[in-house]
């Protein structure tokens, strides 16, 4: 019925609204959306008028519809409608692209997607589990650039995964069922039952608006849901919805599951093709135990009714725990010995070895509380959490196992909120599965453990479009606020969220959420547990703090620094409001730096660009759009000023002398980095041109690893070798400044120079010092005022639109057709994960023959070994002492030309 793609090209709204209406129904088959698209035309036109005779025409007529009531419009202004599970017409933000008085401009309905929900819910009986999607718009202004570059590379748009990383997030949040009314605050404070806040109409709730839901408060809250919001509940299928989220999550989500034995976590990645069969066994307030065997394909095969309710409902009576959680911690402190009767103590002490079971094997929970003359009172309530805890995870274990055995299922995999990540628990369950099946099942957890219904009723919206998507298609973020952090953190501690209404700079619900000074810390145990005597069986679990942090060392969460927060206050202005996001910011990514110190794997495994992308990623958060826009602007101006000299230098060189030291400003330029520490230092002792002379002149070869010989035999031929030039080039550029203007452009004028198309890959978002793709055509400009080669061709490339239209020079006749482009990443890290790029640059790598990645983040910490099937050059200086010692046995400041040719 409406087309999937965001680009609708319709009548413009000079006719009357019915003919209007008659035309658009024909376009699109639907009353409500031909309705809705007349409407937004004429409210997107200014016609208040004519918008307001398409409502009269609505009152009077009904429009004919046939469709009875419910296909009326509802309420003006409302510009998202939830109906159901069918595709709709999307039209808030909707824009008349191009001119207004045209006869049929371009409507770009940039929110149209077959993707058109927003938010689902599973509703527990403990907990509610919020599951929604925001979408981060494409905020680039560069519109005739990439419309030149597309139309030269001939990409089709309109695809909704060209920029994998601008599309939208999925969040992840829960709330404790008893306290519903913080989760309807907080999807109000968001307005996720309409459309999120990047709807046009965001304070206008759709009466129609239907939100899917699973779980028994599906049906339990629905009525206030719909009083509080308006919004009505769809309900899905528990089952189905587990199974569903499960199934996504295996298959699209990078180290998803893990095991986790004697306090180490190990991921494992499940191969999407090889997922089924597999148990599922779901640890709710009860435990449901599923066969699974395709999408959509299951059986509920068991259950009991020991599980999270259990434990928690035992607990609160013998513990006056007063949360869940607050029993958990309990649980590290414990000392089981104390309640359960062990098989050393009906032996003397000694194992049971000729049935392999140890003396500190568990041979009746609570067992010892029968033998003593002891009253609840006398027992310690850490002592009891623990000890009930034990028996049902190991029940748990044991009957899944079983289960499985029963069905020949060799993967187990436990979900639910009753885990939350908690080491013991994992560890009994493992251990029970372990040495039920001598070691031949494995028991397998999620990161995303408690959020598998809610995911599922998130996919039961028809269309999605999320059901295909592959592992390397999405990418995880830790947002600031995240709640789902394990720990401490038990959903966003929203307090009064009408607060926020009344204070007039707006302080978002995550900074209030950290302004309450939470700490992000795992649970993790304090007290020395007892050791085992190594028969197996269910000994006592071995999870320390310290055996989390095996990995620590390869993570290098110690090179982030926090330097940057004042630059990033100062970027916005230095306002008391960019003053308390930066504090903000500072004390949230402390706070997880803290976490990753504490447990390496929380997050999944992370590597050092995903810790710097996450810098990136939470100075957005906290609306921080550019920290160094000021620096990357007075570096540009002072390397533009002696980018002629350095030009007119070049051309008087000879063809050898010119490739090398082209070759060596671009590694010499690369020293100015704002991600080293060292550099940063550096920047304090000199000016810019000053550094970049010193930076040059130490340049001595070889490099440490120097392939320049066989690069330029590639450029250059030899005597008795021509060789042909290439016909496409790359360039992944780095840094504003001199690594662009006196490194990387001067080297793009001599590809172009020698007839090889040039393509400019620069980041899609800020991160750190680098050029992002919306600035990289204003610097060619500048540069192209002191060169024609880059003149003609930025002019070929579409890059300087504004000149060709303005300008009436003779030059352009004769315009090289060797074209300079410049295209987006996809990206806004200092790192690349080339999986993962907009397809703007996957199109222009079709033709490429020569790669140049350049600075640490690209061809260092990412991509130094991939290896491509066209010639790849990778240059950068090494920044960092500890890098340079480990990657290449080195200094800092040592350099690194790495050419590798086709394979
Ligand atoms: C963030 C960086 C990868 C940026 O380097 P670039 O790609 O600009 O050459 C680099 O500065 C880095 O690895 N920094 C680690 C921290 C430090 O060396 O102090
Ligand atoms: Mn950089």
């Amino acid at each position: 019925m409406v087309d999937a793609n965001s680009k609708f090209t319709c009548l413009v709204p000079r006719t009357g609204p019915v003919t209007k209406f008659r035309e658009c129904r024909r376009q699109f088959g639907g009353v409500r959306e031909a309705v809705w698209l007349v409407l937004n035309l004429y409210k997107m036109a200014g016609s208040f008028e004519k918008e307001q005779e398409v409502l009269g025409i609505i009152e009077e007529k009904k429009l004919e519809s046939g469709e009875g009531d419910r296909d009326m419009a509802p309420a003006a202004g409302n510009s998202i409608h939830r109906s159901g599970s069918r595709p709709q017409l999307d039209v808030s933000k909707a824009e008349i692209q191009g001119n207004v008085e045209e006869k049929y401009p371009t409507i770009l309905l940039p929110n149209q997607s077959d993707d058109l929900s927003h938010l689902a819910l599973d509703i527990g009986g403990s907990l509610i589990k919020l599951v929604y999607f925001s979408r981060r718009e494409n905020q680039s202004a560069d519109d005739k650039r990439k419309k030149s570059v597309k139309e030269r590379l001939g990409l089709s748009n309109g695809n909704r995964r060209s920029f994998p990383i601008l599309g939208g997030r999925l969040h992840f949040v829960k709330f404790e069922t008893r306290k519903i009314n913080e989760c309807l605050d907080f999807i109000h404070s968001k307005q996720l039952h309409c459309g999120g806040l990047e709807s046009r109409y965001p304070d206008v709730t759709d009466q129609n608006g239907i939100i899917k839901a699973t779980g028994g408060g599906a049906y339990k809250y629905a009525d206030l849901f719909k009083e509080r919001l308006g919004v009505s509940l769809d309900k899905e299928d528990e089952m189905d919805c587990l199974v569903a989220g499960a199934n996504f999550l295996l298959k699209a989500i990078r180290h998803e599951a893990f095991t986790h034995m004697e306090g180490q976590k190990e991921f494992v990645q499940i191969d999407p093709n090889d997922l089924f069969p597999y148990l599922l066994v779901n640890i709710g307030s009860g435990v449901s135990m599923i066969k699974v065997v395709g999408d959509g394909k299951f059986e509920r095969i068991s259950g009991t009714n020991v599980g999270g309710g259990t434990y928690w409902g035992l607990g609160r009576l013998l513990t006056k725990c007063k949360s869940f959680d607050e029993l958990l911690e309990l649980s590290q402190k414990g000392d089981n010995r104390t309640m359960d009767m062990l098989v050393g103590d009906i032996y003397g002490g000694l194992d049971y070895s000729k049935i392999g079971l140890s003396a500190s094997t568990i041979a009746s929970s609570f067992g010892k509380t029968i033998s003593e003359k002891k009253e609840l009172e006398d027992y310690r309530p850490e002592d009891i959490s623990l000890s009930l805890l034990r028996m049902i995870s190991y029940n748990i274990g044991q009957i899944a196992y079983l289960n499985a055995l029963r069905f020949r299922l060799k993967r187990i995999f436990f979900g639910g909120f009753f885990i939350r990540g908690h080491a013991y628990t994992m560890d009994t369950i493992s251990f029970a599965v372990q040495f039920w099946s001598n070691g031949e099942a494995q028991a397998m957890f999620l990161r995303h453990e408690g959020f598998l219904g809610a995911l599922g009723a998130f996919m039961s919206y028809e269309k999605h479009g999320l059901d295909d998507l592959m592992v390397h298609q999405l990418v995880e973020r830790f947002p600031m606020g995240a709640p789902y952090t394990g720990g401490k953190i038990h959903g966003p501690p929203l307090g009064d969220l009408n607060e926020k209404a009344k204070v007039s700079l707006q302080i978002s619900w995550m900074e209030k959420f950290l302004q309450k000074g939470t700490e992000i810390t795992a649970p993790v145990p304090t007290t020395p547990l007892a050791g085992t005597t190594g028969l197996g069986g269910f000994e006592v679990p071995l999870s320390k703090g310290s055996t989390l942090r095996s990995d620590a060392s390869a993570l290098n969460v110690g090179v982030l620094h926090l330097v940057p927060t004042l630059e990033a206050v100062a970027s916005e202005g230095g306002t008391d409001d960019a003053q308390r996001r930066g504090d903000a910011f500072a004390h949230a990514f402390s706070a997880h730096l803290a976490r990753l110190m504490e447990e390496p794997a929380a997050y999944g495994k992370l590597g050092l660009a995903n810790l710097l992308e996450m810098r990136e990623e939470c100075l957005r958060e906290f609306q921080f759009v550019d920290a160094y826009r000021s620096i990357k602007q007075r570096e540009n101006e002072a390397s533009l000023a002696v980018l002629p000299d350095l030009l007119v230098e070049l051309d008087s060189m000879d063809e050898e002398t010119r490739l090398l030291t082209l070759i060596e400003g671009v590694l010499a330029a690369n020293i100015f980095d704002w991600g080293s520490r060292a550099c940063v230092d550096l920047y304090h002792k000199g000016t810019i041109i000053e550094i970049y002379r010193m930076s040059r002149n130490k340049m001595r070869r070889p490099w440490r690893v120097d392939d320049f010989d066989i690069f330029k035999e590639r450029m250059l031929g030899t005597r008795d070798k021509k060789m042909p030039h290439h016909k496409r080039a790359l360039l992944f550029v780095d840094n504003s400044g001199a690594d662009i203007v006196l490194g990387m452009l001067p080297l793009a004028r001599e590809l172009l120079r020698r007839g090889t198309e040039v393509v400019l890959v620069a980041n899609s978002l800020p991160a750190l010092n680098d050029v992002t793709a919306m600035e990289l055509p204003d610097i060619v400009a500048e540069a192209a005022k002191h060169c024609d080669i880059l003149r003609r061709a930025a002019e070929a490339g579409g890059l300087l639109v504004d000149a060709m239209i303005n300008t009436s020079d003779s030059s352009k006749q004769n315009s090289s057709s060797v074209p300079l482009m410049v295209v987006e990443n996809g990206c806004g890290s200092p790192c690349i994960d080339l999986r993962q790029v907009s397809s703007e640059l996957a199109a222009a790598a079709k033709d490429a023959d020569l790669i140049i990645l350049e600075g640490m983040g690209r061809a260092l910490h990412t991509n130094l070994n991939a290896r491509f099937k066209c010639d790849a050059l990778k240059l950068a200086m090494v920044k960092n002492q500890r890098l340079a010692e480990k990657l290449i046995k080195g200094n800092i400041y040592d350099c690194i030309c790495k050419y590798e040719p086709a394979s």
